[in-house]
């Protein structure tokens, strides 16, 4: 079976800026790789090359064994929906909506014409939230936020599951529970990537990388 994600020599550069070169790597099913670097390193550029929203400079990025550097805007948004979801460091939530109509929202365009409803709300009850399905953002907690946008991503079926900086800003245990939260979508097959400064969580990816001078390094764990 191919790999789910596979990075071949890819470099990008902004103009004669070059800020990721060469770099290779390979996402498999249930698996989570997390990346950690220094502010400006080019890691928030890395995570939207591999969300399918930059094109590389230069490299081949295969998804389930597909060249995708031939596809056109409109190809690549159907993979995007096919393939990715995105947790964002803020939950960025819509504040007219409920929990759950929220959770529901993305599903309504991109599983057209399926019955979302109930899994949304099996994911809030995983999540412990089915006591505030009703409630609207400003009616709930930070970490309670944060496990809406879990849910909100789960309900596409994301083989590759993206979350950029997820625990910045977060309280120590909040930061514990949404590692967790994170690390448990491998246990449905997704791939997991996560860009963060917080070493503590980069350490319990499966494969945490350094990107230092446009490069993935790995890391080694005591
Ligand atoms: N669209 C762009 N055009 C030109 N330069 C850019 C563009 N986007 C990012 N850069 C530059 O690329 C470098 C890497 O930026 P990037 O946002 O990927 O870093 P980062 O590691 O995510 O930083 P941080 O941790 O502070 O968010 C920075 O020097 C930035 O100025």
């Amino acid at each position: 079976m191919s790999n789910l994600l596979e990075w071949q020599s890819i470099s990008k550069s902004y103009g004669d800026d070059a800020i990721l070169s060469n770099i290779w790597f390979t996402l498999n099913r249930g698996t989570a790789i997390a990346i950690v670097g220094h502010s400006g390193g080019g890691k928030t550029t890395l995570l939207s090359i591999m969300g399918l929203l930059q094109t590389a400079t230069s490299g081949q990025i295969l998804i389930e064994g597909q060249e995708i550097d031939h596809l056109d805007s409109r190809r690549l948004a159907k993979l995007r929906g096919q393939y990715l979801s995105f947790v964002f460091q803020r939950a960025r939530l819509i504040n007219s909506l409920t929990a759950l109509e929220n959770v529901m929202a993305p599903a309504w365009f991109i599983r057209k014409g399926e019955n979302v409803e109930q899994q949304a709300k099996d994911l809030l009850e995983q999540f412990g939230l089915s006591h505030r399905l009703y409630y609207k953002p400003q009616e709930l907690s930070l970490g309670q936020l944060w496990r809406i946008s879990l849910a909100r991503a789960l309900l596409l079926k994301p083989s590759i599951l993206l979350a950029d900086e997820p625990t910045n800003d977060l309280d120590p245990a909040l930061a514990e529970e949404v590692a967790q939260c994170l690390l448990q979508a491998r246990q449905n097959g997704a791939g997991v990537v996560i860009v963060t400064h917080d070493v503590g969580l980069a350490a319990q990816a499966d494969q945490p990388f350094r990107l230092e001078a446009g490069t993935l390094l790995p890391v080694v764990c005591q």
